[in-house]
Formats: C-alpha cells, sequence, structure tokens
C-alpha cells in the first residue's frame, strides 16, 4: 500500500471509539451494568469498522473489532477453551443478509446455500463439557480464548443434563438464560431492595451465573438452550441440522423453532415471522442466527478471530417510541424504598399502550437528565418492560419540571433518607409505615422471632389486603371470624392451629418479641443483649440514648436508632396494644447454679452449639468460660478438630471431656441440685 496521510482527525475519532467501546464493554460484560441501549452501542462499533476498513493501516490486535468482548472476574478458576468461543457479527436490515449471502455463495462458488436458521437467545454463553456421558466443566465465554469455571452454578440449572443419555465425551456450547417472568421478578427484588435493577435478561443472567454463592444461583431459576457440538466430525454429524437432532438426543434441551431453510429467502422470512411472534415466547430473543448447514463449507468459509465468516446474527429491532412525561409518582415498595414512576402520555409500542414506566432511583432520573414534561424515548427492555431510554432536551419548551426526590414518605409522610450512604434507593425511615408492614409481620412471624408458622407469606397479604390487620399488634386481636373470612381453603382446623400459635407466642422469651418488632439494626443479637440487661421491653422503651450507647455489644449508632423507635408514638401506641392482648413483656430469667464454681475451655467444633451459644450455656448454668487453658481452668470440652489447647491442657495436666461426656455432667450436677435436667434444656433451647 501506497504511503498516505491519515487525517488526524480520523486518528482522533478511532481513539475515541476504541475508549468509549472498552468502557462499554467493561460496564456491560464486568459490571453486567449498561449504560446505553444495544443500538447505541452497535452504532459505535460500525463506526469504527467502517474507519478502520478505510484505514486499514489503523487495525491493530487488540482493537475491540478484532477481540471478543467478554473478561475473566475474579474469584473463578480460569479455563482455556478447546476452541475459542467466539462472537456474531450482527445486521439489522435485510440488504446486508442479502450481502452476507453472496459473500457465502461466492466464496463456495455454490449456487444456493443452505442455512439453519436459529433464535438468537438473550443470553449468556455457556461451553459444557462431559466425559464419558458425565457433566465434568462448565465455563463462560470470557474472553474468548479463556473464561471462568462456573461448574458449580451450572449444576443448578436444572435443564442441563449431568449425565447423558449416551456416554459420550463430548463438549457442546449454547445458552443460558433467564426466563421473562424470573427477570421480573428479580428486578422487582431487586427494586425493593434498592438495587439497580438488571438492563436487561442477558445481564441477569450473566450476574447470576458469575455469583460466587451458588445457593443464590439455584434460587433464580435459570434455563437453557444447547445449539452447537464441538469437533461435530467425531460424531459423524455433517451438518448444523444434524447437530441440532443429536444434542435433542443426548439430552439436552434444544430450542423447539430452529429452521433448516433453502436459501437466504426462507431465512428473512423467518426473520420477518419471529420479529412479530417473538412475545409468545417465555424467554427473550433479539434476533435470528443464521448458520451455513454443512460443516464443510463452515470449514471453507473459517472465521476471524472475532466471529465465523459462516454465520451472522439477524437482529430484530429494538421497538421505540416517543412520547412525553406528564408526572411522577412515587411508589413505596414493601422495604420502604421509594421508587419514582413516570405516568406518560399513553403510547403504542410493540402492541400494548404504554403509560408507565419505572425511574428506578433518583440517581437514574439525574443521570438520564428526565424532566416533567419532557419528550422521551421508551423501548421495551427485553421487548417487555417499558422503559425511558433518553430525554430530548432539544424540544424542551422551558416549562418543564425538575423532578426532586421527596422529603417524606407519600403513604405515611415518615422521614425519608438512605440507610446506606453506598446505596441508591431513598428509603421511608418509618418502621411502623402502612407500606411495610407485610414485610414487618413477615419479621414478627418469623422463625427467630415469635415463630407463628400457620401466618404464612399469602394469609399475611391477605390479612393486610383485607385491613384486618393494621399494625404488628393486631395479630393478637385476631378472631376465628377474622380468619374464616379470608375465604376458601380455611377451614376450622387451619384457624384453630393459628390461633393455638399466635396463643403460644405471647408466652415467648423476651429477645424473640425485640427481635420481632424489626427495629432498625436491632437483630436477633442486639435483641438478647437488650432482654438481658433491661428485662422488660417497657425498660428498653425507657431507656436514654446515654444508657443505651454503653452497653457493651450496642454503641452509639444503634443506641440513637433505638431511642428513635421508641420515640415514636405509634411505637407506644403498639407497646400498649401487646400488654393489653397479654403478650409477655419481661423476660423469664434463667440462671442457675449448676457450674457455679467452675472454669471451664472449649476447643474444636460442637454438635449442639456454636461458639456463642455454648459461651451463654455456660453463663447461664453460673460458670465461668476462659478463652485460654490454664492451671485454673477445671476442665477443657473437647470438640472436633482440636486446636492448640488439646495438647496445653494435657501438659497442665487439666481434665477434658467430649460434649456428650459434657452434657451427662451437667445432667448430674442439675440432678444432684434438685434440678430436672429435661426442662432446663428444653427451656434453653427455647431461649436461644
Ligand atoms: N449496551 C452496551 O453497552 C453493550 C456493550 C457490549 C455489548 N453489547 C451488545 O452485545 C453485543 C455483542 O455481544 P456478543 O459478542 O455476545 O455478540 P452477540 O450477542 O451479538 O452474538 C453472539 C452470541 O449470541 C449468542 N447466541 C444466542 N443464540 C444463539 C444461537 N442460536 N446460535 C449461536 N449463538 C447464539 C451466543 O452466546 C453468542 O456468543 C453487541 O452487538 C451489543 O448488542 C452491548
Ligand atoms: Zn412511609
Amino acid at each position: 500500500m501506497s504511503e498516505r496521510k491519515i487525517p488526524k482527525e480520523v486518528i482522533e475519532e478511532v481513539e475515541r471509539l476504541r475508549e468509549e467501546i472498552e468502557y462499554h464493554n467493561y460496564r456491560y460484560y464486568v459490571l453486567n451494568d449498561p449504560v446505553i441501549t444495544d443500538e447505541e452501542y452497535d452504532k459505535l462499533m460500525r463506526r469504527l469498522i467502517e474507519l478502520e476498513r478505510m484505514y486499514p493501516e489503523l487495525v491493530t490486535p487488540d482493537s475491540p473489532t478484532q477481540r471478543v468482548g467478554g473478561k475473566v472476574l475474579e474469584g473463578f478458576k480460569t479455563v482455556k477453551h478447546s476452541v475459542p468461543m467466539l462472537s456474531l457479527d450482527n445486521t439489522y436490515n435485510e440488504e446486508e443478509i442479502l450481502e452476507f449471502d453472496r459473500r457465502v455463495k461466492k466464496t463456495l462458488q455454490e449456487a444456493e446455500v443452505e442455512y439453519v436458521a436459529e433464535l438468537k437467545i438473550d443470553g449468556v454463553s455457556i461451553a459444557l463439557r462431559y466425559e464419558n456421558g458425565k457433566f465434568v466443566l462448565g465455563a463462560t465465554r470470557g474472553d474468548g480464548i479463556e473464561g471462568e469455571d462456573v461448574s458449580e452454578n451450572v449444576k443448578t440449572v436444572r435443564s442441563i443434563p449431568l449425565r447423558l443419555r449416551k456416554l459420550v465425551t463430548v463438549e457442546v456450547r449454547g445458552e443460558i438464560y433467564m426466563p421473562v417472568d424470573e427477570f421480573k421478578r428479580l428486578n422487582d427484588e431487586r427494586e425493593e431492595e434498592g438495587l439497580p435493577p438488571f438492563a436487561n435478561p442477558r445481564n441477569a443472567a450473566a450476574g447470576t451465573l458469575r455469583q460466587l454463592n451458588t445457593a443464590l444461583v439455584a434460587a433464580r431459576r435459570l434455563d437453557s438452550f444447547i445449539y452447537y457440538v464441538v469437533h461435530p466430525e467425531n460424531y459423524g454429524l455433517k451438518t448444523q441440522w444434524e447437530a441440532l437432532q443429536f444434542l435433542k438426543e443426548l439430552g439436552f434441551k434444544v430450542n423447539p423453532h430452529s429452521k433448516l431453510c433453502k436459501n437466504i429467502q426462507e431465512v428473512i422470512d423467518y426473520w420477518r415471522e419471529w420479529k412479530e411472534r417473538k412475545k409468545e415466547l417465555d424467554y427473550w430473543v433479539d434476533g435470528v442466527v443464521v448458520k451455513v448447514n454443512r460443516f464443510d463449507f463452515q470449514r471453507i468459509l473459517g472465521e476471524t478471530s472475532k466471529a465465523p465468516r459462516w454465520a451472522i446474527a439477524f437482529k430484530f429491532p429494538a421497538e421505540q417510541a416517543r412520547t412525553r412525561v406528564l408526572d411522577v409518582t412515587i411508589q413505596v415498595g414493601r422495604t420502604g424504598v421509594l421508587t419514582p414512576v413516570a405516568e406518560l402520555e399513553p403510547v403504542q409500542l410493540a402492541g400494548t399502550i404504554v403509560k408507565r414506566a419505572s425511574l428506578h432511583n433518583f440517581e437514574y432520573i439525574r443521570e438520564k437528565d428526565i424532566r416533567i414534561g419532557d419528550y422521551v424515548f421508551v423501548e421495551k427492555a427485553g421487548g417487555i418492560i417499558p422503559q425511558i431510554v433518553k430525554s430530548i432536551p432539544e424540544l424542551r419548551t422551558g416549562s418543564e419540571k425538575e423532578i426532586k426526590p421527596p422529603d417524606k414518605c407519600p403513604v405515611c409522610g415518615g422521614k425519608v433518607g438512605k440507610l446506606d450512604p453506598e446505596e441508591v434507593a431513598l428509603r421511608c425511615l418509618n418502621p411502623h409505615c402502612p407500606a411495610k408492614l407485610k414485610r414487618a409481620l413477615r419479621t414478627l412471624v418469623s422463625r427467630e422471632a415469635l415463630d407463628i408458622e400457620g401466618l404464612g407469606e399469602k394469609l399475611i397479604d391477605r390479612l393486610v389486603d383485607a385491613g384486618l390487620v393494621k399494625d404488628i399488634a393486631d395479630i393478637f386481636y385476631l378472631t376465628p371470624f377474622d380468619l374464616a373470612q379470608l375465604g376458601p381453603g380455611i377451614g376450622q382446623r387451619t384457624i384453630a392451629k393459628i390461633l393455638q400459635e399466635i396463643e403460644e407466642a405471647k408466652k415467648r422469651p423476651l429477645h424473640k418479641l425485640i427481635t420481632g418488632l424489626g427495629i432498625p439494626m436491632v437483630g436477633q443479637k442486639t435483641a438478647k443483649i437488650l432482654a438481658e440487661h433491661f428485662k422488660s421491653l417497657e425498660a428498653i422503651a425507657d431507656a436514654s440514648y446515654e444508657t443505651l450507647k454503653d452497653i457493651p455489644g450496642i454503641g452509639p449508632e444503634i443506641a440513637k436508632s433505638i431511642v428513635e423507635y421508641f420515640r415514636n408514638p405509634k411505637t407506644r401506641e403498639i407497646i400498649e396494644k401487646l400488654k393489653k392482648a397479654g403478650v409477655k413483656l419481661e423476660e423469664r430469667v434463667m440462671k442457675l447454679d449448676i457450674l457455679k464454681g467452675l472454669t471451664f475451655a472449649v476447643t474444636g467444633t460442637l454438635k449442639n452449639f456454636t461458639r456463642e451459644e455454648i459461651v451463654e450455656f455456660f453463663e447461664k448454668l453460673g460458670a465461668k468460660v476462659v478463652n485460654s487453658v490454664s492451671r485454673n481452668t477445671d476442665y477443657l470440652i473437647v470438640g472436633e478438630n482440636p486446636g492448640s489447647k488439646y495438647e496445653k491442657a494435657k501438659m497442665l495436666k487439666v481434665k477434658t471431656m467430649s460434649e456428650e461426656e459434657f452434657l451427662e455432667f451437667v445432667r448430674k450436677r442439675a440432678e444432684l441440685k434438685g434440678y430436672n435436667f429435661d426442662e432446663i434444656m428444653r427451656s434453653w433451647k427455647e431461649w436461644s
């Protein structure tokens, strides 16, 4: 190529585009939190491709046009892919699809080429390895060369077989995705929790799959479609169509809508059809993947470092509409999170009329610069949930109003603030806010608190919705008539059982009641400290900030929260109601002299007690506990995997006993002192 001078502006633009794209890659692939739409991203990428095509001298191996966009996250083992996992070139229009077909036919020197048209599932790619039919590895795409070992998380996806129907050794690839309902549920939950919602189902699936906590992954219902066999020739497969059938035979979930197309026109028809029909599905698809059917043809066509030349993604257009923000209302969630919602001038969008769109939080509003009266573009994220893409400041008249965070809760008028300065969400801070009642009741009846099993989530919802319970104390005033009113499914026996449980709940230890009140920052542990120290709820209610803050384990922050809670007139009202209903507000003191005068130490893990519990147990029985063994220690209790204390005890000739021996020892001493051991253990269990 002859020397030519590349204009300075071009060099600068290329650099700027690369920087921008890298930033968006990071937001998208690493944080799973993109800040622009896919179409906007694709536009940047197209411009870069165009400039690099005009000035090939500018192409560098690390340009985003040359590489797969992902990254490997810390915390996971890295896996090198057996064969690189590539991306796909994409297009949004028929012209370019015809162009793709012409290129393919020209390279292959064929008059007509068969394609497989598949739905492009909006999830994350996954590679799955099996040895003799047994699942051994699941890996993400990462940067295409190396991915993350997410095997444990993959195992929680029910549609991915852990054993194949044939005992083959094989690597397959496909997509893990989040179904529509699950995506909605998860985002509702995140919004309530004050976390930013996932922008789209792909980010949600990726974010879930890269969770280090497997239990959390299992709780979210991910699903899969598999569409690719690595080294298909090993299984005698000659075409993509055969590969799909083979995958089905192995037991994988294969998308039922794929189509073998005789020519590109059939592909285009398929795309037109699914552009409309995609709403019928309970998962998201963002286009059609077009693949040359014959593998020998695929090999001739080959690939670039970023994408195969034998396939292309033919994306569906994102449906957008223009409308106006008429007003902003505020919803209060179950945890008190205030969510601003845009009330829109009704507009037709992808088959439905859109009237509202969540604005998520006030930072989102500020970032997107949205005002009341603004013209905005709305889009359906993943085709379902209306979202404001951007405002159009050019169309402002000057009469638009800025959206300010409220200083009072719209439901109860309570104070508004952040629980944690890091959090984006604003919350109503009033613990008695009616919007939070369902959540508060769940806390009250939970196992750690009053343990009223019969009052499950659904029943609580119904009680609140029916107006039968207006604050937490109302639980103790429920009549059989109230419960019967909640309709079918609640028979006499259930009602009697629930009322019986509520009756028993009145007698629970004080710390359980305190836990159940849901005082901000006061969990089980603090509740125990408070109960132990004050011995009655009314004494806690009357305690001053000065007194509270000096109690070991409490400190100024929690003390402040407690004082504020009891200062609330509604709290006083609730305490009165509890008292009238006969709820026990005093601590039954359990302090015995069974082990009085003895000093114990513990090493290793115990079966019946956590570390904290055994210390409490000793204290209740009047013994002294020490952290290290000395000559003054009477006994060392030896649990599983004992530490150095055990050696030391032997050296100092301190007596040791196993956990069983210890309990036996307590039994004997209890009986000697005239106590009933079983009774002690029962009240201990209830207390702890
Ligand atoms: N908004 C942003 O900031 C941002 C940033 C980065 C990327 N993106 C989006 O992501 C795209 C790039 O992502 P990509 O590299 O994963 O490419 P891609 O999503 O365009 O296509 C490749 C992927 O499609 C998936 N796929 C789904 N169904 C398939 C099927 N039946 N057969 C084969 N593959 C199938 C595979 O996982 C494959 O990796 C961009 O075009 C853009 O839309 C957006
Ligand atoms: Zn409120």
